[in-house]
């Protein structure tokens, strides 16, 4: 098993037509694959505009046909692929949905986003995305000849304590495909990175869809790769690009023995509790 790899995160500039933004996410990946990259992500919402008006209209049942052409590229480009999210339609329910494929082309996960973004900052931004949305209910992790890895949607990055389950599960890398926006990106988004690799000791990154001023709901854009020391290794600004970084299992083990805090627990005061559930 090696202990080194190299991850690449698509910020792409998704538009209104489905299919130029699925034939832009496969050019992509074709792109990082041939860089090196063995585990690819996409952004959060990557084939639809991100706002609860679009949501149904551009839903699809998993498989369907975003989903397929995901199952190809990473089959084509011999890699992981997790592909962002995308509206999924499930018995009459819709979800923010992310798809995770192996080098076979074979679906291996699915992550229905647990916790809904549902904000109001007074004069700056109100989004309920459960007006239309239903919430997941389960962890979704995979395994890779690298590591563990736990993927979660956006609004998902500000709860420590799912980052701490999937800590506790064995992830040594986290992934959060998220649009962030114009209030919330420059305030948070580095730093809730920062904090829960900090927190687990372990890789977080996070891929945002580019900006497009004239949408209407306005991504933050900088997709980042943070280390388990809480350094950002890899950034961008918010234009459409690739986001590469070498991922170092090596490095994680050595801060993990510097600071060995996940021996120091203090189990007789506090205790995370991982619950299971069916649905
Ligand atoms: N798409 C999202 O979940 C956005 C989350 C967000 O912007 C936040 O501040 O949290």
């Amino acid at each position: 098993m090696s202990s080194k790899f190299k991850l690449a995160l698509l910020q792409l500039a998704v538009g209104a037509s489905k299919v130029d933004n699925l034939t832009k996410a496969v050019r992509l990946i074709k792109e990082a694959a041939s860089n090196g990259a063995k585990i690819v992500a996409l952004p959060e919402c990557f084939n639809s505009p991100y706002g609860t008006s679009y949501f149904a209209d551009y839903a699809e049942k998993i498989p369907g046909p975003s989903t397929d052409a995901l199952a190809e590229a990473a089959k084509e480009n011999q890699i992981f692929l997790v592909g962002g999210s995308i509206p999924e339609e499930h018995n009459g329910k819709l979800y923010n949905t992310s798809t995770i494929f192996n080098p076979e082309g074979k679906l291996i996960a699915k992550h229905r986003k647990i916790h809904l973004f549902d904000i109001d900052v007074p004069g700056k931004i109100r989004f309920q995305e459960s007006e239309v949305l239903s919430p997941g209910s389960q962890y979704t992790t995979f395994d890779t000849p690298f590591c563990k890895v736990g993927v979660a949607i956006c609004y998902d990055i500000r709860f420590a304590e799912l980052g701490q389950a999937y800590a506790r599960k064995g992830c040594q890398l986290l992934l959060y495909p998220g649009a962030f926006n114009m209030t919330t990106g420059p305030a948070h988004w580095e730093l809730l990175q920062r904090g829960r690799a900090l927190d687990n000791q372990l890789y977080v990154a996070t891929i945002s869809p580019a900006r497009d001023e004239q949408a209407k709901y306005t991504a933050w854009g900088h997709s980042t790769v943070v280390n388990p020391w809480g350094d950002v290794i890899s950034t961008t600004e918010h234009e459409e690009t690739i986001v590469y970084s070498d991922i170092d299992l090596e490095y994680l083990k050595q801060v993990r023995e510097m600071v060995p805090i996940s021996k120091q627990r203090r189990e007789d005061l506090y205790q995370l509790q991982i619950k299971e559930p069916n649905s």
